[in-house]
């Protein structure tokens, strides 16, 4: 779904509750009153709508994400957003509430503005016939990354839906966040959650397998199919069905171990596959180098406790270009970013001391 505004001259003023408010229940006297002006809604998502406009009372450029709200339950999107903070992440500013004549209740996100999505940003370069520059690629993933580690150590929440059009990126500065919360869930490994979740090109295979008992790394098999085609210019394994999908992995890396098939859902152990031979990502990434080729087979990977963790992504070779740069530009770019700058506090909190020490070393450039 893309978003547009049209303003016109009527402004609108409206209660609302503040997106961090430490407020434990909705309650009227917790609203403040803010104004923008009206807009029209442009484009439609399989969610709701989302429009842009400008707060006047703070100047901020705003994206309200409107939708139908089931009043049985609470909203997760909006559960989820209220306890994120991080600067890979789309900030949820206000919230508000409203029926329509038909008695309908919508929930209104109002939310930090960005630009563009990724997906926009790559058929720029597609629809040019030429590449996203691979330190653009890198400013990304990095990114993203520095977000997973956050949102799967310091929240437990897995995303469930990471693909382009949900990375929202500022192409003059390089920043990108993570939006639409609308599939995330904490997950406990106690309870089984639904499988049929994730769009379809960046399904994880164990999701494909049906597994109910899969965890955080569903976003980092995610991840490696986002920046294989941010290279590639088109999704690297483009699935004409739910199932179709499993044999353009299966195309690529090969058809599963039993141990790797043990990994992602027993109950397919039994199950016969045909055997196809992987084929080294070097040749289906031949102009990449050695960093980027090890970086896409550590997170693409079957199994999904041996996949990268978005920790062990961050420390990768592959991103120490940004850590140790000497052209002014880049250092430039990742200075204004802080990208090197990491918070003990929701960063590393759920290291020892001792480990928090090693890795704050190889991350942060001395
Ligand atoms: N904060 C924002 N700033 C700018 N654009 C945004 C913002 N949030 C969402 N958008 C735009 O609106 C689109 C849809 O937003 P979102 O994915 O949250 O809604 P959805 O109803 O869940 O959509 P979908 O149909 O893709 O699932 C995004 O892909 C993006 O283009």
């Amino acid at each position: 779904m893309e978003i547009q505004a049209i303003t016109n001259s009527s402004i609108v003023h409206k209660q609302v509750f503040e997106g961090h408010s430490h407020a434990k229940q909705d309650r009227e006297q917790d609203t403040i009153t803010i104004s923008y002006p009206a807009t029209e809604v442009v484009g439609h998502g399989s969610f709701g709508v989302v429009f842009t406009t400008q707060v006047r009372e703070t100047g901020d450029r705003v994206a309200i994400k409107k939708v139908l709200q089931d009043r049985r339950f609470k909203n997760r999107e909006l559960e989820v957003m209220k306890q994120l903070q991080h600067p890979q992440v789309v900030d949820l500013k206000y919230y508000f509430y409203e029926t329509d004549p038909q008695g309908e209740v919508y929930l209104n996100l109002i939310l930090e503005f960005m630009p563009q999505s990724l997906y926009q940003r790559l058929r720029h370069f597609v629809s040019q016939r030429s590449n996203m520059p691979r330190i653009e690629i890198k400013l990304y993933m990095y990114q993203l990354a520095k977000c997973l580690n956050y949102l799967h150590k310091h929240a437990a929440v897995c995303h469930r839906d990471i693909k382009p059009q949900n990375l929202l990126v500022d192409p003059e500065t390089y920043a990108l966040k993570l939006c639409d919360f609308g599939s995330a869930k904490q997950l406990k490994p106690s309870e089984p959650n639904v499988s049929y979740i994730c769009s379809r090109y960046y399904r994880a295979p164990e999701l494909i397998f049906g597994a109910t008992n899969y965890t955080v790394q569903i976003d980092i098999w995610s991840s490696g199919c986002v920046m294989a085609e941010l290279i590639l210019g088109q999704p690297m394994f483009p699935g004409e069905s739910g199932i179709d999908q499993l044999v353009e992995i299966i195309k690529i890396l090969g058809t599963p171990t039993k141990q790797e098939i043990c990994s992602m859902n027993p109950n397919y152990m039994e199950h016969k596959f045909p055997q196809i031979r992987p084929i080294p990502l070097a040749k289906v990434f031949k102009r990449e180098d050695q960093e980027t080729i090890q970086l896409l087979s550590d997170v693409l990977r079957y199994n999904p406790t041996e996949r990268f963790t978005a920790l062990q992504c961050l420390c990768s070779p592959y991103f120490d270009e940004l850590r140790s740069t000497t052209d002014p530009e880049l250092a430039s770019v990742v200075s204004n970013l802080r990208l090197m700058e990491f918070c003990d506090e929701y960063e590393f909190d759920t290291l020892t001391p001792e480990e928090a020490k090693v890795i704050k070393q190889r991350l942060q450039p001395s």
